[in-house]
């Protein structure tokens, strides 16, 4: 199931529990890239109805699009809407992502007041079912890995499926597929606990917020289980000139023994103990038993927290420690703090934080060495959200 290149570094397993798992088939250096995928599906992060400020992104390889290049190519059935980085990127679309009947179902679903409306979530829920459906059209076998994927609907999320199940089947049925509502409900579940948002680039925003310019459905990629001490981390370069800018890419962040498992963090290391709980449960369905959960389950001050809408944590005033996305250096702070508490068992923990923790403002990313050259380990770290370099000698 892996390819050549990842059958060697990664092997795939079944553990109680977890379900399917990826362990190190081999010794793991710090930095190395264990794992390159391509995805099967990829679908626009934004609303249907784009503003007029909101800047462009190459139809087929999202790359942002230069309003001086001369290669740039609209499609010739809906050209106020898509545009193409360049003649390949329109004819590579034309007979995969943005086919006639893609085209035609998206133009006619802007046309829907009943869900341009509603809110960005199921707009781009919409946009995901347009995708897996051209999918099911254009690549049965890709249509059938995504449908072995992880993933079971849920009551809650009957009404969405609903709406826009009846919705695609009246207004842009896709042509020689029956589609049921099982079948619906099905693949949003496989969306929602396997996308992965392809970033911005920190570069275009000016908040310092990163935010998602589509959403990316990858085949390998989709079994690594989560860990909120994760021994790699994922890097993404969207607006990269080379070939395959929308591969996911994994690099270990420190060197990793054979038939340990391989975990990413399914969000910010920073999150704080309730707002990880919270997310896992709700997103992902598990409660986390992680040896880092297993440290800050017993902390006391977990006690004092309250999880506010965005799943950061408020706390009274002067228990301030632990607001995450506030203040990210607190909450190293904080952590350094509770690891001197606990003693050697809580040490991983902190260290973790001080070596591995983007330190930029408004960042929250992780930090991997750069790849080893002929076996040498690299002394500069990548961080996977901001892309700042940090030499190890600096500390
Ligand atoms: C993207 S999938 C990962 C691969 C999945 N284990 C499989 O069998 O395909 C995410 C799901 O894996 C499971 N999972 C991930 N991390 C886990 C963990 N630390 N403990 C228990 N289950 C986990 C949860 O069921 C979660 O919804």
């Amino acid at each position: 199931m892996l390819t050549a290149d990842s059958d060697s570094v990664l092997r795939l397993v079944e553990i109680e529990g977890r379900g399917r798992a990826l362990v190190a088939a081999q010794p793991l250096k710090a930095g190395q890239i264990i794992l390159r995928d391509s995805p099967i599906v990829v679908y626009s992060a934004f609303p249907l109805v784009k503003s007029r400020s909101s800047a462009s992104y190459c139809g087929n390889c999202f790359r942002t699009l230069s309003s001086s290049s001369v290669n740039v190519m609209a499609c010739p059935s809906c050209s106020h809407h898509h545009r193409f980085c360049s003649p390949n990127c329109l004819t590579v679309a034309s007979a995969s992502s943005h086919s006639p009947w893609v085209c035609q179902a998206l133009s006619r679903l802007r046309d829907c007041p009943s869900l341009v409306s509603q809110p960005l979530e199921r707009q781009v829920q919409a946009r995901f079912l347009i995708a897996a459906y051209n999918l099911a059209l254009i690549s049965p076998s890709d249509f059938q890995v995504l449908l072995s994927l992880q993933g079971q609907d849920s009551p809650s999320d009957a009404p969405a499926v609903q709406f826009l199940h009846s919705l695609i089947s009246s207004v842009c049925p896709p042509p020689s597929l029956s589609i049921t509502i099982e079948l619906t409900a099905a693949l949003l579940a496989k969306d929602k606990l396997n996308a992965f948002g392809l970033m911005e680039p920190i570069s275009l925003q000016q908040d310092g917020q990163r935010s998602v310019r589509a959403y990316g459905i990858y085949p390998k990629a989709s079994f690594f289980n989560h860990d909120c001490l994760p021994n790699a981390c994922r890097f993404d370069y969207l607006d990269s000139a080379l070939d395959r800018n929308t591969d996911f890419i994994v690099r270990t962040i420190h060197d990793v023994p054979q038939g340990r498992e391989i975990c990413l963090s399914y969000f910010p290391v920073n999150l704080n103990y309730s707002a990880r709980q919270k997310r896992l449960a709700e997103d992902y369905g598990f409660t986390c038993d992680c040896d880092r959960c297993k440290v800050e389950a017993n902390w006391s001050d977990n006690e004092a927290e309250d999880v506010n809408d965005n799943g950061n944590i408020e706390e009274e005033e002067d228990e301030g420690e632990e607001i995450m996305d506030e203040d990210s250096d607190e909450q190293m702070g904080s952590d350094l703090e509770h690891g001197a508490e606990g003693g050697e068992a809580d040490f991983p923990h902190a260290y973790f934080f001080v070596r591995y923790m983007c330190n930029r403002d408004n960042c929250g990313g992780t930090l991997a060495p750069l790849p080893p050259s002929d076996d040498a380990p690299s002394k500069i770290l990548e961080c996977n959200v901001c892309g700042n370099l940090k030499n190890e000698d600096d500390e």
